[in-house]
This record gives structure tokens, C-alpha cells and sequence, in this order.
């Protein structure tokens, strides 16, 4: 009786750490980070280098956006998916979201600010940008920290260099209900590393290796989920899983939450170094052009397709 426990992600604190000077919990926390991305794809970072006003003034500027007349939303297009604003799909009407392409580039966040508000909005372009400057620090430590486990450092350079940071913001409508509601469907994420972060409303399931799901509780208010894409899975010839995962919404609250993405640059090709190919660990995935992979991936075809990845560029060897 009882001897159940909850499954949680694993917790790993980042508050001591800097990207430019190792600290002496440098090598610890590589190891916890490592362990947990093999084992679950994702961990629950606590990171208050994200200062508390920011936390508070972030969902301020969501819930202003959100409140934009719909025909002013529309007005954020983008050729690519989920990059501009995306409501109303009938497969998940509790969902809305809008894509803030470069959020650690000032400049150009005000330029997508100006598009909605056409006298400006500096606070709103200024928490944008700073929320999402403050985590790309996250984002490089943890891609820091993979390489180093992985022992091909002399790549650090260049990887960094291939990524872009999206910022996306989302909305999920309370379903009025007790009954649980689908907010977002399963899916693994396309791109590097993602960083979310939630206001108090909870919803965000993550599936383990052996299907089952965990309900993300965070532990704090500086709590943020970091997870890996399937371009790192497929860079790290699988070593590192890049998990299912999906939102369930019930009650009457609005669920706000936000998602730092790092994703291949336009032309880039996802191609694992040799290094993590050998006879235990045969190549997964041929080198694959990500544009191209998201252009199937986005089809009808792709989307029905619960292994895009094998299917588009998939070895022949099974998995
Ligand atoms: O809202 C969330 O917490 C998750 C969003 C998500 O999975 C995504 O945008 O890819
Ligand atoms: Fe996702």
C-alpha cells in the first residue's frame, strides 16, 4: 500500500554555475545533466540567473499579447511553422502561440513588437528580449556540458555557431471543465534544446523510454524544463533521447508558458560526428538538411507519422 511514488523529472540546480569560468560544481552537474538526458531527454533546471521580476514581468507581456485583437495576432506571419502566430486549429482549440524569431536580438524583437503595437511596446520588446538573452546563458551551458561529456569539445565552436534562438510563447485556455482536455498533442521536438517555463498552471506531460508519462510539477518559480530535440538526438547518434511529450489542460485557468528553442540555422546539415559512430553505436540517421526534414515533417504525410525522423533519413539498420 502506498509504496507508489510520483515519477518526477530530475532536478539539477545551475544557480552557481557560469558559462565562462568553470566553477567547482562544474563537473558535478555535467554528470546529472548527462545521466539525465540519456535516461529522460529532459530535467528540471532550477536557474534564478532569470531575475524574479523578469519571471513576474514575462507573464505580464504574455497575457497583453494574448489579449491582442485576433486580427492583430495574425499580423506575426512566417513561412515557417509555429515561427508566427498559430490559433484556432481545431485539433487543439485550447492552444495559441506566437513565434518571436532571434528573441536575444534586441532589434529584431522590437521589429516583431512594431508589426503588433505600431508605436511600440518597449517594455514588452525589452522583457522579451531580456527573458530570452538571460536563458540562451542556460542553453549554452547545457550544450557545453554535452559536448564535454561526450569528449568532442573541439566541435563546441561550431555547433554553437549553427543554432538560432526562437522564443515562443503560448496560450492555453482553461477548458471549464474537470475533465482532462488535450492542449497540445505528443510530439518530440524538431530542434537542439529547448528551455520552457510555465506560470503556476500546470499541464506539461513527458513520456519516459518505457512509455509512461510524468505530470511536470515545478519546484519553484526559477524552475524551467530543458529538453533535447531530434537534431541533438540524431548529432549524438542517439545517445541522447529526445522525449514525447504533450499539455493536458482542466479547470478554468489559463495556462501561459513559454519555450526557448534552439534550432539549426537555414542550410544546415545535422551529420554526427564520426566520434559517435562505432561498432556499438551504428550511425542512426544519414546526414539530413533540417529545413528539408521540417518541410516533411509539416506535411500531411509527416504528421501522421510517429517516427518522421527513421522515415526521412532512418538508417537501415533497425532500432
Ligand atoms: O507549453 C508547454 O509547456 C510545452 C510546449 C511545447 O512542447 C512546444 O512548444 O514544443
Ligand atoms: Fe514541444
Amino acid at each position: 500500500m502506498g509504496s507508489e511514488t510520483t515519477p518526477k523529472l530530475p532536478l539539477i540546480n545551475f544557480n552557481d554555475l557560469k558559462l565562462e569560468t568553470k566553477s567547482p560544481n562544474w563537473e558535478l552537474v555535467k554528470s546529472q545533466v548527462y545521466k539525465a538526458l540519456v535516461e529522460y531527454g529532459c530535467f528540471e533546471a532550477i536557474f534564478d540567473k532569470v531575475s524574479l521580476e523578469l519571471r513576474k514581468a514575462i507573464f505580464d507581456s504574455l497575457e497583453e499579447l494574448f489579449e491582442l485583437p485576433l486580427q492583430t495576432k495574425l499580423l506575426n506571419v512566417s513561412k515557417k511553422p509555429y515561427h508566427g502566430y498559430v490559433g484556432q486549429y481545431p485539433m487543439i482549440p485550447l492552444y495559441e502561440s506566437m513565434g518571436i524569431d532571434d528573441a536575444n536580438v534586441f532589434e529584431k524583437v522590437k521589429t516583431m513588437t512594431n508589426i503588433l503595437w505600431p508605436h511600440g511596446n518597449q517594455s514588452f520588446s525589452k522583457t522579451i528580449h531580456f527573458f530570452s538573452d538571460e536563458l540562451t546563458v542556460l542553453d549554452q551551458i547545457v550544450r557545453k556540458m554535452i559536448l564535454e561529456s561526450l569528449n568532442v569539445e573541439k566541435y563546441l565552436e561550431e555547433h554553437m555557431n549553427s543554432t538560432n534562438y526562437l522564443l515562443r510563447v503560448m496560450k492555453y485556455k482553461g477548458p471549464q471543465t474537470n475533465d482532462t482536455k488535450l492542449g497540445l498533442s505528443t510530439h518530440s521536438d524538431k530542434n537542439v534544446v529547448t528551455i520552457l517555463y510555465q506560470n503556476q498552471v500546470e499541464g506539461l506531460q513527458v513520456m519516459t523510454k518505457d512509455g509512461k508519462w510524468i505530470s511536470y510539477k515545478p519546484s519553484s518559480s526559477s524552475s524551467f524544463v530543458v529538453m533535447i530535440g531530434d537534431s541533438l538526438h540524431a548529432w549524438t547518434n542517439g545517445r541522447l533521447h529526445s522525449p514525447f511529450h504533450r499539455v493536458m489542460m482542466n479547470g478554468n485557468k489559463a495556462r501561459y508558458s513559454t519555450g526557448l528553442f534552439s534550432i539549426p540555422k537555414g542550410g544546415c546539415v545535422i551529420k554526427a560526428p564520426e566520434e559517435m559512430v562505432d561498432e556499438e553505436h551504428p550511425l542512426l540517421f544519414k546526414p539530413y538538411d533540417h529545413v528539408e526534414f521540417l518541410k516533411y515533417y509539416y506535411s500531411e504525410k509527416g504528421q501522421r507519422d510517429q517516427n518522421a525522423m527513421r522515415t526521412f533519413c532512418g538508417t537501415l539498420i533497425k532500432v
